[in-house]
């Protein structure tokens, strides 16, 4: 799969901007700030109706504008589709598929795959669990794109189910008895259960899949220093290993049920994938608040790799993106990278200094300068 033009218009810093790539490596080369990450942030975005840099849309759309629009021809088994996002910030995304308007905008998920791996990826080794629920949701988004549904129902239940442990909270809290009903509470349990378990589900299949596929990747990028191993710690107990949907679907009903006056004394929902973490070790220490600032880039640099591999694996070709990366490295490093990622359908590497990519990356470069991309050599 490649991406052969992206068109953008009032889509971060750019008023309107169209750039031809091909397969293979694709060098992006500017100074900082010019909108280098903007173009390939625009592609994530097709990729997951998700940027890698901020959770609301308002800062992607060009300051003074109203909407942006992202364009971009994408040729999977010589086969070209035309896929367009508009983004408005507070309202839903208009998407459009081979010219035709889509049902919703998650029907583009799956038209464009893609891996990113950014600077802020530091953050799956280092930052809240929310962190890498969204890494595994947003790989198991593009194996299996079905599982936007699932992940978009369950986020419903569990806000509606919020909203009602909270209203209840807060009667009691006031001593009346208005809104303190939770005779519904049941129902909720029972959609929570069902979709909680499919996306439970999803990700133990998931991380199973990928746990080889981490350890590979951390020995290629460290050089054999220290063996990294993945695991999913989900807030519910499981005596056994199992991914059988009716099975955990009982699990999370019967902990919910046992957490029921907890939930009512503390207004929210206190079990379920929304709660749950992906664990990350190192040898025998956890890369949380052990690895040194090397190690954790690496690891998050594997995690990404890994999901590459996998989706490699599964027959899937996605887009690669390294943003920002061969500066961090020292010369040993960027080699085995471009080793590891050099025969990749299309690569899209952005620098601000062209020396910094080795030359086995040598493909299509661009000079990307404030609001043009020009097409160098
Ligand atoms: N909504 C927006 N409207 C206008 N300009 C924006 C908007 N969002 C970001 N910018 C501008 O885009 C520029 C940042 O672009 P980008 O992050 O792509 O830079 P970069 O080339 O990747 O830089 P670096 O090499 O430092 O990572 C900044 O100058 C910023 O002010």
């Amino acid at each position: 799969m490649y991406v052969r033009r992206l068109e953008l218009v009032d889509f971060r810093s750019y008023e309107r901007v169209g750039v031809d790539l091909e397969p293979g490596p694709n060098i992006l080369i500017g100074a900082n700030g010019v909108g280098k990450t903007n173009l390939v942030e625009a592609l994530g975005y097709v990729a997951t109706l998700d940027s890698h840099r901020v959770a609301t849309d308002a800062p992607l759309v060009r300051m003074g504008a109203t909407a942006a629009v992202i364009r971009c021809a994408v040729v999977h088994e010589g086969r070209e589709l035309l896929v367009e996002l508009e983004i408005v910030p507070g309202k839903a995304n208009r998407a459009r598929l081979g010219r035709s308007p889509a049902r919703r905008a998650r029907d583009v998920l799956g038209a464009l795959r893609l891996v990113l791996f950014a600077p802020e990826d530091l953050e799956l080794v280092r930052g809240d669990p929310a962190e890498r629920r969204r890494y595994l949701d947003d790989l198991l988004v593009l194996r299996q794109p079905r599982y936007a549904g699932v992940r978009a129902d369950y986020d419903r239940v569990v806000k509606q189910r919020n909203a009602l442990l909270r209203t209840a909270y807060l009667a009691r809290k006031t001593g009346g008895t208005r809104g303190g009903d939770l005779s519904t509470l049941a129902v909720w349990d029972t959609h929570l259960a069902r979709h909680g378990a499919e996306l439970l589900a999803g990700r133990l299949e998931l991380v199973a899949a990928l746990t080889p596929h981490v350890a590979k990747a951390y020995d290629a990028v460290a050089a054999g220093r220290g063996a990294a191993a993945i695991a999913y710690r989900p807030s519910v107990e499981l005596t056994e290993p199992t991914t059988d949907r009716e099975t955990l679907a009982k699990v999370l009903a019967a902990a919910l049920e046992e957490q029921r006056s907890a939930e009512i004394e503390r207004g929210t929902t206190l079990v379920g994938p929304h709660r749950d973490d992906l664990t990350l070790n190192l040898g025998p220490l956890p890369a949380k608040g052990y690895a040194s600032h090397g190690e954790s880039w690496s690891y998050a640099l594997a995690l990404r790799l890994a999901g590459y591999d996998l989706l490699r694996n599964d027959g899937i070709e996605p887009v690669l993106v390294l943003d920002d990366v061969f500066a961090e490295l020292d010369a040993g490093r960027r080699d085995r990278l471009a080793d590891l990622v050099g025969g990749a359908s299309q690569l899209l590497v952005t620098c601000a200094v062209a020396d910094d990519v080795p030359d086995a990356l040598r493909g299509a470069r661009y000079e990307v300068s404030e609001g043009t991309v020009r097409r160098a050599g």
